[in-house]
């Protein structure tokens, strides 16, 4: 489930399967307009036009707003033209369905898209846009196609009010600009369009990728469409799931449209650095926990965390670590803050952080994972202490937050450290420990570079966590929230990889302790979609998570 391909093993795979493996790239094609006119059927409804109501108002409007100063005579002989085409459609309530085609094979599913929906009985214009000379012969052969259908693939005139006016009454329209060949941002007429396309507000349905949408990247190049759908082929593509991409997808549809599994297994699920996403719908189940085990077994945390004006992170870490699974945990913390914490804390243990460095590196080495960080500061005393624990601890350690911050300008350290380790930056902690320019712009192959060339699991946080493994493997996650966007969320999770990492019946059969991570940043993910939905992104609260994550666990640890 779920692997990904970039926009270049995607051409490549598309090149093996046509040139080596002789299979037509008519044929694919045809197959992927098959799956985008699907789409459309299922957004537009039947071609009887059972479910055009609503749509006249709109579109009226539409035209009527375009008339501001003094019509000439010509200008109300083309408006009227324009309403009776509007009006028409309440006469004919058949799907009108715009699609707008690109010079390249994208542009070819969608002129072929084009035919499959007029021969069902929809009511369809498609529009080229770009030059008609550097059409592929796919594109051509397709428009060939249509022609033979009775349909025409026309020259798109934003300017011309009838093509407008019947554009403003279409149910569904089409994306077919560009996909996996975009090669740069959207300007003159592509841009026009899309701008006057988002701006219509029809649900729209993307051939591959939304248009503008950098497929690796999940950048947006000039402007992008906005999809309701987008119907991507063979593999979905990273940018589906990124940053401002992901935004643009709407639900991504995956269509099979004729290259053989074991070519995709062969270029894409057996590559060595690969992509996953972790859809919303994943299942990721927890084994149950041993009927034999003991708190011992189910990992003795060391947390150190919290300063002053800093005393939530420490218990949101702790609290969150437990209710993953976490058997015992030690929260060492401040002095000063210590006698808060003891307040707040019921399951988690929390002392005050002794002065010689010798005690606290002790009662650390006698647990099975370290997190440091949350809600630390940036005390240059702290920092050092940070740097010598990482320095001499060879047990497993979650970096967060300041713990994060310690590392800058000591990345030395973390080369150094044989055990495992994770760090949990956002953008803004990752921006500031590699010194790369904030908005960091391609996460998934910062993310990819920085594990494998510091031999560590990062999660670089955002829309879209990516975690990657020092393999390169990656993770996406599809779980999460702009309601998470808030303090105290990290510190939750941070808390739960910790958990994960610590408990030994997990190690078994879950090895990869940076695919444990990529769980814990999913159930995280889930907890927040959970809270969403039962409070609303404004209101909810981190430590709401908290009250979540055992439904989110229950719904994904075994029962039998
Ligand atoms: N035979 C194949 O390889 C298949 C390809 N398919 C479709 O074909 C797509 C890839 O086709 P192409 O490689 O032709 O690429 P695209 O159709 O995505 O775009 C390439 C064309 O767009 C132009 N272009 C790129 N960026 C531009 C910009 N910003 N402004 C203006 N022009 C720009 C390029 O010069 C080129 O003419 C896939 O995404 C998929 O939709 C599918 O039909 C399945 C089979
Ligand atoms: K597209």
């Amino acid at each position: 489930m779920g692997d990904l391909a970039t926009m270049a093993q995607m051409k490549e795979l598309d090149r093996i399967a046509i040139e080596e493996r002789g299979i037509p790239s008519l044929e694919l094609m045809e197959n992927a307009a098959q799956a985008v006119a699907q789409a459309v059927v299922n957004l537009a409804g039947p071609a009887d036009g059972r479910r055009s109501d609503g749509v006249i108002a709109t579109a009226t409007s539409v035209v009527r707003m375009r008339t501001e100063t003094e019509p000439t005579a010509e200008e109300q002989r083309e408006a009227e033209a324009a309403e009776n085409i509007i009006l028409s459609k309440n006469t004919d309530p058949t799907p009108r369905i715009g699609i707008f085609c690109g010079p390249g094979n994208n542009g070819g599913d969608g002129v072929a898209a084009a035919r499959i929906l007029l021969e069902a009985g929809y009511r369809v214009r498609a529009f080229l846009l770009g030059s008609r000379e550097k059409m592929t012969p796919d594109e051509r052969a397709m428009e060939e196609k249509l022609r033979e259908a009775g349909g025409e693939l026309e020259t798109l005139d934003l300017e011309d009010r009838r093509t407008t006016a019947w554009l403003s009454t279409c149910d569904c329209f089409v994306d077919a600009l560009f996909g996996v060949g975009l090669q740069r941002p959207l300007a003159g007429e592509f841009l026009a369009l899309v701008q006057w396309l988002n701006r219509m507000r029809t649900p729209v349905v993307s051939c591959d990728l939304p248009s503008g949408v950098h497929g690796d990247t999940g950048e947006i190049l000039g402007d992008a469409i906005q999809a309701k759908v987008t119907v991507t082929f063979t593999c979905a593509k990273p940018g589906l799931y990124l940053d401002a991409g992901a935004g643009r997808a709407g639900k991504v549809e995956v269509a099979n449209i004729g290259i053989p599994w074991e070519l995709v297994f062969e270029q894409i699920k057996q590559g060595r650095e690969g992509t996953r996403v972790l859809p919303d719908y994943a299942k990721l189940h927890l084994p149950r926990r041993p009927v034999d085990g003991h708190k011992g077994d189910f990992g003795k945390l060391f947390i150190l965390a919290g300063s002053e004006g800093y005393t939530g992170a420490p218990n949101l870490a702790a609290r969150a670590a437990l209710r993953t699974g976490a058997g015992l945990v030690f929260l060492g913390v401040p002095r000063e803050i210590y006698p808060i914490l003891a307040v707040k804390c019921d399951e988690a243990m929390p002392f005050p952080l002794p002065e010689k460095y010798e005690e606290i590196l002790e009662k650390a080495k006698g647990c099975d994972v370290a997190l440091i960080g949350p809600g630390l500061g940036r005390h240059p005393k702290t920092e050092k202490l940070v740097r010598a624990l990482l320095e001499d601890l060879d047990i497993p350690v979650v970096l967060d937050a300041d713990g994060i911050n310690a590392l800058c300008g000591h990345i030395d350290i973390l080369d150094k450290r044989s055990a495992p380790t994770v760090l949990t930056p956002h953008a803004g902690e990752f921006a500031r420990l590699t010194g790369c320019p904030l908005p960091v712009k391609d996460r998934l192959s910062a993310a990819r570079a920085f594990a494998k060339e510091h031999h560590c699991t990062l999660v670089l946080k955002g829309h879209g966590t990516v975690t990657a493994a020092p393999s390169g493997n990656c993770w996406i996650c599809g779980t999460g929230n702009p309601g998470m966007a808030k303090g105290g969320s990290g510190d939750v999770l941070s808390g739960m990889i910790a958990a994960l990492w610590g408990q030994k019946h997990l190690k078994g059969p879950y090895t990869d302790l940076s695919e444990l991570a990529a769980w814990a940043v999913w159930y995280h993910g889930k907890a927040g979609d959970k809270c969403a939905r039962k409070l609303g992104e404004y209101a909810m609260l981190p430590s709401d998570l908290l009250d979540a994550i055992p439904e989110v666990l229950l719904e994904n640890t075994d029962r039998g």
